[in-house]
């Protein structure tokens, strides 16, 4: 590969992605691999990756518009160029078009697909006369053709969006989820004070503010070339503002014994310890031995204490716990993450309604596991980073059913009274990317174990 070509790279990545990979780590890999690109470059290749999957519905209709076969009929590779250079015509500004055509052909030459050179470059030409002329379905009469070629939304999202949220919500969930995420920090109050580190932030040239509900969270509104500071010394971790909310609603206090069930790469972990002023006994569990790693990895590098980790299955019982030894429990479980769309685009194509079940079945199995650990009065809190309600409030219901020494707390009368937003109209935490400040969608509940059984 020419090391600087980002079109290539982002190609790379897109057929990896095709193949299984992970479009964050696939990119992260590739970009590794040429530290001399220049960072413009490196930008324009995260984006024409990102941008491809997250508005693949978008552009498969318009260049169905132009294509003499079916799209699902062409090959992988050339759909992927086709991709590519239609996502440059019709959402990149900084791309001339017949410029973006050119590159793509090149780019088809240098694969070895010279014999598709003409196919796509016929495509893309017509793509730039005609795209005054793409019948966009009208957001009004065809609200699920909209969802879908409008806005990307795979069909069985979009239905079950449509239904749940209506047109016009469902719309702009999508149009959000279609987007890029902000860049969100949690301020490590280990260190010190969320003030403090926006100091630090402005004088090495960045621009931050606040977070609108997360004590401690700064959003980053335009970063300089500059390292962020304090990184080495663990004054942040990278989280985004929902994940931030989960700690304090499990609401651990100092002395207290936590488990943190699924806890990799552990961003709530540390959470967790930093609000317990470091002075709570955490368990760190997680399926994966090297996910484990990180956890350790992270709390190293924030200097959190009193957290002791263990690589374990939950859909077992960890028999090496106590029943009843600990006073809350966070289960934030393995889910179908349709709340991180933005993050991990490629799930919206990769998901199914089968997926969906799946996930709520493993949900339960480590909500039983872990039910018999919480103490007589303690806390349970359950968090995913999805929507479903197959996941949510069904997996929910379905546990209660099981577990009935287990009763819902309202989560508002525990909370500030600015978070009341957030939540539904039984106490449970639904954050929404369109509504809260482009916050990822969270759903947590809090339960707790009645006293005395
Ligand atoms: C949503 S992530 C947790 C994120 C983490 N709490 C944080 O804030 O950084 C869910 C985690 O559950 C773990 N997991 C999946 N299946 C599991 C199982 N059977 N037992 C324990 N952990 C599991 C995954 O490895 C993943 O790290």
């Amino acid at each position: 590969m020419k090391p600087s070509d980002p079109r290539q790279l982002a190609f790379t990545v897109l057929s990896q992605v095709e193949e299984g990979g992970f479009a964050d780590l696939s990119l992260d890999a590739a970009l590794a691999r040429c530290p001399g690109m220049d960072p413009r470059d490196r930008g324009l290749a995260t984006e024409l990756v990102y941008g491809v999957l997250r508005q693949r519905g978008r552009l498969d209709f318009a260049l169905a518009r132009f294509c003499s076969k079916q799209l699902s009929k062409v090959e992988s590779r050339v759909l992927n160029l086709l991709r590519l250079g239609a996502y440059q015509v019709l959402m990149l500004d900084r791309v001339p078009a017949p410029a973006a055509v050119h590159e793509t052909v090149e780019l088809a030459r240098r694969l070895g697909l010279e014999r598709a050179t003409g196919f796509i470059n016929g495509i893309l030409r017509a793509l730039i006369r005609g795209e005054g002329q793409i019948p966009w379905p009208d957001p009004a009469a065809d609200p699920l053709g909209h969802l879908q070629h409008g806005l990307s939304l795979p069909a069985w999202l979009a239905r079950d969006w449509l239904r749940r949220y209506g047109a016009q919500e469902a719309a702009a969930l999508a149009e959000a989820m279609a987007g890029q995420p902000p860049f969100c920090l949690r301020v490590n109050t280990l260190k010190g004070s969320r003030d403090q580190y926006l100091e630090m932030l402005r004088a090495a040239g960045h621009q931050a503010e606040p977070t609108v509900y997360a004590p401690e969270g700064v959003r980053l509104t335009a970063r300089a070339a500059a390292p962020l500071p304090g990184d080495a010394a663990g004054w942040y971790q990278v989280q985004d503002e929902a994940s931030m909310l989960i700690a304090h609603l499990l609401g651990a206090r100092p002395g207290e014994r936590i488990l943190d069930a699924c806890s990799a790469p552990g961003g709530k972990t540390t959470h967790i310890a930093a609000l317990a002023e470091n002075r709570a006994g955490v368990v760190a569990l997680d399926l994966h031995p090297q996910r484990v790693r990180l956890v350790e990895e992270g709390a190293r590098r924030l200097g959190c204490r009193g957290i002791e980790t263990r690589a374990w299955d939950l859909t077992r019982p960890p028999a090496f716990l106590e029943p009843g030894s600990f006073d809350r429990v966070l289960v934030d479980a393995p889910c179908s993450g349709l709340g991180v769309l933005r993050r991990n685009p490629e799930i919206r194509w990769r998901r199914g309604a089968g997926d969906i079940k799946r996930m709520a079945a493993l949900q339960g199995s480590i909500l039983d596991n872990v039910a018999a650990l919480v103490r007589p009065g303690g806390v349970l809190v359950y968090s995913l980073c999805t929507l479903t309600e197959a996941e949510s409030e069904e997996t929910l219901a379905r546990f209660l059913a099981r577990q009935p020494r287990f009763a819902r707390e309202d989560l508002r009368p525990l909370t500030p009274p600015g978070w009341a937003e957030l939540f539904d109209d039984q106490g449970a935490l639904r954050s929404f990317p369109h509504r809260h400040g482009g916050m990822d969608a969270f759903y947590a509940v809090r339960l707790r174990r009645q006293q005395g059984d």
